[in-house]
């Protein structure tokens, strides 16, 4: 039987957290080696001076946006997620719910443009050029990442990692996220951010959807400014605010790629021995926006352990401005062999996972909830829970 993982006894702010940060204008054997260490030791890092366009950026932030100012009727059209198109507050099919709302698409371009039909109904070629012209950048960045990767693990195949995801049929997706903020816990304040849709009803519950408008949000905001019962603007010190935005999860993928708004919210689960350090303050000088990259599951059985899926979530508790994640999620064709490659398997380190395709792991994923361990099922001495698996259809 499978278990969820156990809740992280301690989780502190990313930006708090020794997160290795890397600039990738620097030598390429260097920066090799910093992503290889940085993928051992964290599964987690940020870049900066990745090169993707800063317009580019923008434009896919503002399309962000704009889809989720539209009212909640005209955002519904997009929806349900199936498991791609506009979610609210449900995550995945199990039962899973979070403080945010999302779209989330296939990364190749006739799905977008397919999708952008009902995400901008004004002007869907718009929305797909911009989408297709992030993803671009993103997974142009993404491979750099996994080839130089390669190169830091002396890999004899440095192109082993970043091929699946170059390849045309990569199942890659990409993911805008929204967290509202919270203008807690005036009922009032609450009930003029949310805008209550009836999308899923069980025998005895309704489950509702909340989402919040760009015209509900500014009344809230005032509201929230005048209200002397707004916990968040008053009283901010005594009562912190904790809402999980994105629960505890690792990403399936080989590779993700995200990047934030600015807002706060981003938590890693640190493994214990992750070393400390990480970016130097000191002001002065501009920084692109940096990227945060996180190691998939692929990779981790790609590299039979050697790298690690970094468990994460997303926290909601801005208090005054939305939080807006983008994530690209680097994937393999769905009819790709993942196995741990050769080299990584060694005397000292048996193979740790069988052989599986992408397609029948995301089998598995989308059956599990959100926290659960599904690589943890392909391990090779778990094969009676496998078997259970394979009989699911
Ligand atoms: C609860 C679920 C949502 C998810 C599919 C799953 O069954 C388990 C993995 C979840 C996750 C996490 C990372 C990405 O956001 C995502 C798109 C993915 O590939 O795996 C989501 C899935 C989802 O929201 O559909
Ligand atoms: O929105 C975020 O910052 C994280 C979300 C996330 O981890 C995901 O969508 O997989
Ligand atoms: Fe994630």
């Amino acid at each position: 039987m499978v278990v969820p993982s156990p809740t992280p006894a301690r989780s502190v702010a990313a930006g708090a957290l020794g997160i290795p940060s890397i600039d990738l204008s620097q030598r390429r054997d260097r920066v090799a080696k910093l992503i290889a260490r940085a993928c051992e030791e964290v599964g987690f890092f940020k870049v900066i001076n990745h090169g993707v366009p800063t317009d580019a950026i923008a434009r896919m932030e503002a399309a962000g946006f704009d889809f989720f100012s539209l009212p909640a009727h005209e955002k519904q059209k997009a929806g349900p997620p199936n498991p791609l198109g506009y979610g609210s507050r449900n995550i995945g099919f199990n039962g899973d719910t979070g403080e945010l709302e999302y779209l989330l698409l296939h990364a190749n371009n006739p799905s977008c443009s397919q999708k952008a039909k009902m995400i901008n109904r004004k002007d869907p070629l718009k929305f797909s050029c911009v989408v297709n012209e992030y993803v671009e950048a993103v997974r142009q960045l993404a491979c750099e990442i996994l080839e130089m990767l390669g190169e830091g693990l002396r890999l004899r195949d440095c192109g082993a990692l970043s091929r699946p995801i170059r390849d045309c049929d990569s199942d890659s997706l990409v993911r805008i996220n929204h967290y509202p903020p919270c203008y807690c816990t005036n009922k009032k304040v609450e009930d003029e951010l949310c805008t209550t849709t009836t999308t899923t009803t069980t025998t005895t519950n309704t489950v509702a959807t909340a989402t919040a408008t760009a015209t509900a949000i500014a009344a809230a905001a005032a509201a929230a400014a005048k209200s002397s019962s707004t916990m968040v603007m008053n009283n901010s010190s005594k009562h912190k605010i904790s809402r999980v935005g994105f629960g505890e999860h690792s990403d399936p993928q080989i590779i993700s790629i995200l990047r934030s708004n600015g807002v706060d919210g981003l938590q890693v689960l640190q493994p214990a021995a992750a070393a400390a350090g990480g970016e130097a303050g000191g002001g002065g000088v501009w920084v692109p926006v940096a990227f945060f990259i996180n190691v998939g599951d692929l990779l981790q059985a790609m590299t039979n352990g050697r790298l690690t899926s970094i468990r994460h979530r997303a926290m909601a508790n801005s208090s005054y401005k939305s939080r807006l994640s983008i994530i690209f999620f680097g994937a393999p064709p769905l009819h790709s062999l993942i196995s741990p490659l050769p080299e990584m398997i060694t005397a000292d380190s048996p193979r740790r996972y069988r052989p599986f395709t992408w397609a029948e792991y995301k089998k598995t994923m989308y059956s599990l909830r959100l926290s659960q361990d599904r690589l943890d099922l392909f391990r090779t001495d778990r094969n009676d829970e496998l078997t259970d698996l394979a009989d699911l259809d």
